[in-house]
């Protein structure tokens, strides 16, 4: 699903170069979940914004389901994220003007040969299965944090995506709804998305089923989580 080969992404600061990331290579298969971890400037969300082709490597290649994104004009690369990527992010980027429902049916509007009708009742069952039934018509402004995240992850759903990259999703929530993030993130996969998740969340980090170290923009290892045994290095 993807494949990062020699990686590297530098950014410059006046004559000094820095390397972000520094030659990182990975593989992550269909329906993993997976935790991206590491001290804080390590390059998670670098490594994240490579993965969405928000950004660009200096050096490498990324492949998404066979892909080379970085080859993809930015009007491709569009098209192409709005059907293949969904994306969560910590403080929900939801539109303010628009209700919860609206904010779904929108990546539809960009991507979706449904009629209109058909793309509300997607969305009012994207929002079911978020837990969000019957709060379709609020504004984000008057959700709740855990409810905002939800609809955000809904969103992400609308043009279901094989993958889903969440950056830090459950940062700006308490224990209990992060955790019930975590529980949606999980069915999601068994139901055959892919997930990649940076979190700082020492506890969900535990409970995915692989976890990806990122320091000095070296990715150092690599943990498989096995539920019934703990963790064991690959
Ligand atoms: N656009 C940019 N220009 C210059 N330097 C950048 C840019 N984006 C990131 N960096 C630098 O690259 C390094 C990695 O940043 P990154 O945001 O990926 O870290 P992170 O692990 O996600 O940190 P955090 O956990 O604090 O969000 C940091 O040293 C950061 O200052």
């Amino acid at each position: 699903m993807i494949e990062l080969e020699r990686v590297s992404k530098i950014f410059s600061s006046g004559d000094t170069p820095h390397y972000a990331l520094n030659n990182v290579s990975f593989r992550i298969q269909k329906q993993e979940f997976i935790g991206i971890i590491g001290k804080s400037g390590s390059g998670k969300s670098t490594l994240l914004n490579l993965m969405s082709g928000i950004d660009s490597p200096t050096n490498g290649s990324v492949k998404i389901n066979g892909t080379e994104i970085s080859s993809l004009s930015h009007r491709e690369m569009t098209k192409w994220r709005l059907k293949n990527i969904g994306i969560v992010f910590q403080d929900f980027h939801l539109i303010p003007t628009l209700t919860l429902l609206e904010n779904i049916i929108l990546p539809m509007e960009f991507a979706s040969s449904f009629r209109k009708k058909q793309k509300q009742k997607k969305a009012m069952n994207l929002l079911e299965s978020v837990g969000l039934s019957g709060k379709g018509n609020l504004f984000p402004d008057y959700a709740s944090g855990g409810e905002k995240q939800r609809a955000a992850i809904a969103r992400a759903l609308a043009n279901d995506p094989p993958l889903i990259l969440a950056d830090e999703p459950t940062g700006n929530l308490d224990s209990e709804n992060a955790q019930h993030i975590f529980k949606l993130f999980e069915e999601l996969v068994k139901n055959g998305k892919t997930i990649v998740m940076v979190t700082h969340d020492l506890d969900l980090s535990k409970q995915v089923t692989r976890t990806l170290r990122v320091k000095d923009g070296e990715v150092i290892n690599t943990l498989f989580q096995d539920k019934k045994e703990g963790l064991g290095m690959q």
